[in-house]
């Protein structure tokens, strides 16, 4: 029987930031275990146009839900959105939505983030600190809550190689911080940004370290613990392989690579690719979450969940696997043939992002004008460079991750909820977990149909010929303008030729002999 199932059973479970990646996964999960919860609050904010109920059925009707829904038919009834924004005041709840909460909730997911690089200082530390620290807050007067669940990542020291299960503190109190900014300009916050975050590469990272110190801080007398997965890809078993909604973490550049838009990427040879699917990390989550529950720590327990040391995967092995899978089942109506230099070097970098991204681009913003079309390539391959710059730092460096907290829960388990709750990386084929990421991302993000795979290699055979017609008319305009102006390149020219005419005459006169 499982333990982990059974104790999520008649529960009232509060999570944040739900209609995202790893949110949907935790509450189907859920759904589709513990059938038996009572309810999930779910708090929402109004998007697009979309009014709460609207985003939650839009929520339920995708594939990921399908077997939830069969195990859990009353599925609408057991999920309860809640208005919130978390960048407001009280986090924007209303006075009789918070009462409910504060009497029921006996669980916390705390997922809702800005996963944005680029996001202003101000932004990320209004969600990433301060909306954790109001959570923290209305979490203490839940007279009935059992566990508090904080996600973060596993990169919030990534200015450390080594990283160990406890909280590291930063230069800077959170409060002193959080009071500054409240009258600070922005241009002064931006000004001031890089020396707050020292050595790490964005404010993503920071403000999820700044977050963990607000939970060590004010979590003190509630019953918490704190994930930190590493990149989050796509579902590995559950519940079906390659499930994906976004394009965070590698998914991105995965299309990128299958489009034949990413042709180059700079990554060191030993580069570990610390990819974790999202199942595992949901698993191991509603691990902890009942073993916090029941088991009560004296401190607050972290727990790493990556793949590095117990199954690493190198960035290049990674990248081979994708290019090999789409040769497979290509991507529909893709701009060049999929295919990836990886280098180490800086300028060897410049050189390709020139040959292979920047020049095709402007080359077919070209045509796209001749033929009487707005140009888009150039401004597309743009954004990418300014992805991959971003990811730059992930892509080149490599962390180890102490693990003795979820080697600790692992062992915890009994058998079924091994089987149930798995999160054990170390059984994770990566060949196969990385074919069905790219056909997840085919399938499920760029909803491309596996019929079309026939017509998607045909283009590929176009792009092929029209690839070798291309570079032989370039050989030959180059080397025309050369036999033009060089006696030498003449010389040579005339050299070759005879030379392959002494051949073909000796291969004529050797067959004819054989007759
Ligand atoms: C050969 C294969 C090897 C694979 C090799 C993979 C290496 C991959 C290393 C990952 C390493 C992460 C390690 C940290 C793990 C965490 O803990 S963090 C959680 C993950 N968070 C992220 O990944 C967020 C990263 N993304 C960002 O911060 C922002 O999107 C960026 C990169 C700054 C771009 O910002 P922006 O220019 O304002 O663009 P944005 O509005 O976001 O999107 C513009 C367009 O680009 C598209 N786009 C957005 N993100 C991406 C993306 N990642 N890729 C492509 N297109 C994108 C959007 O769809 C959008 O298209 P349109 O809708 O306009 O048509
Ligand atoms: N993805 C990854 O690779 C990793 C993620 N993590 C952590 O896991 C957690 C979940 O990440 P992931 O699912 O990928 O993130 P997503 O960006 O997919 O989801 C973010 C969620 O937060 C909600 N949210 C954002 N702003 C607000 C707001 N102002 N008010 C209310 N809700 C808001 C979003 O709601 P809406 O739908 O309305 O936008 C969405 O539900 C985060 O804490 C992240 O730091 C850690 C390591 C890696």
């Amino acid at each position: 029987m499982s333990v982990i199932a059974a104790f999520y059973g008649g529960k009232s479970i509060l999570i944040t930031g739900a209609t995202g990646f790893m949110g949907k996964v935790l509450v189907e999960k859920l759904l589709r275990t513990s059938p038996d919860l009572k309810v999930i609050y779910i708090l929402v904010r109004p998007k697009s146009g979309q009014s709460l109920q609207q985003r939650v059925s839009q929520m339920i009707n995708c594939k990921l839900f399908e077997k939830a829904k069969e195990i859990c038919p009353n599925i609408l009834e057991k999920i309860k959105p809640i208005y919130s924004d978390l960048t407001k005041p009280d986090l924007g709840i209303s006075k009789e939505d918070l009462e409910e909460l504060l009497c029921h909730t006996n669980i916390i997911f705390h997922c809702a983030a800005t996963v944005r690089f680029d996001d202003p200082l101000r932004h990320a530390l209004q969600l990433n600190v301060i909306a954790t620290q109001q959570l923290l807050l209305m979490a203490s007067q839940m007279s009935k809550l059992e566990v508090f669940i904080h996600f973060s990542t596993a990169y919030s020291n990534c200015n450390l190689k080594y990283i160990d299960e406890v909280i590291y503190p930063c230069s800077v109190e959170p409060k002193q911080l959080i009071d500054s900014v409240e009258w600070l300009d922005d241009s002064i916050i931006e000004e001031i940004t890089p020396k707050l975050i020292e050595n790490r590469p964005n404010t993503y990272t920071y403000t999820k370290a700044l977050g963990e110190m607000v939970v060590f801080q004010e979590g003190r007398n509630l019953n918490v613990a704190i994930i930190r997965p590493s990149i989050v890809g796509a579902s590995w078993q559950e519940p079906f392989p390659g499930w994906v909604d976004n394009l965070n973490g590698p998914s991105g550049l995965i299309i990128a690579a299958g489009k034949g838009f990413l042709r180059a990427l700079k990554t060191t040879p030993r580069a570990v690719a610390d990819v974790v699917p999202v199942d595992l990390v949901i698993n191991l989550t509603l691990a902890v979450g009942w073993h916090t529950a029941v088991h009560r720590p004296k401190s607050i327990l972290i727990y790493h969940c990556t793949s590095g040391s117990l199954n690493p995967l190198l960035w290049t092995d990674m990248g081979f696997h994708v290019l090999a899978t789409f040769e497979k089942a290509p991507l529909e109506k893709a701009f060049r043939r999929p295919n990836a230099d990886f280098t180490t070097n800086k300028f060897a970098m410049q050189f390709w992002n020139t040959l292979s991204h920047v020049a095709p681009a402007v080359m077919y913003d070209f045509y796209l004008r001749l033929t009487g079309r707005k140009p888009r390539m150039a401004k597309l391959m743009n954004r990418m460079l300014k992805t991959i710059s971003m990811l730059d730092y992930f892509t080149n460096r490599s962390w180890e991750w102490s693990t003795y907290n979820t080697e600790m829960l692992m062992s915890q388990l009994n058998n079924e909820d091994q089987k149930l709750f798995n999160f054990d990386v170390r059984h994770l084929n990566w060949l196969e977990y990385t074919e069905n990421y790219c056909l997840g991302v085919k399938k499920y993000l760029l909803k491309e149909d596996m019929a079309g795979i026939p017509e998607a290699k045909r283009h590929l055979r176009m792009l092929r010929n029209t690839y070798y017609l291309f570079n032989t008319v370039l050989f030959l305009i180059i080397w025309r303008f050369f036999i033009a102006r060089s006696q030498m390149a003449r010389n040579i020219w005339y050299f070759v030729v005879s030379l392959c005419y002494k051949f073909l005459s000796y291969f004529r006169a050797s067959s004819t002999f054989r007759h």
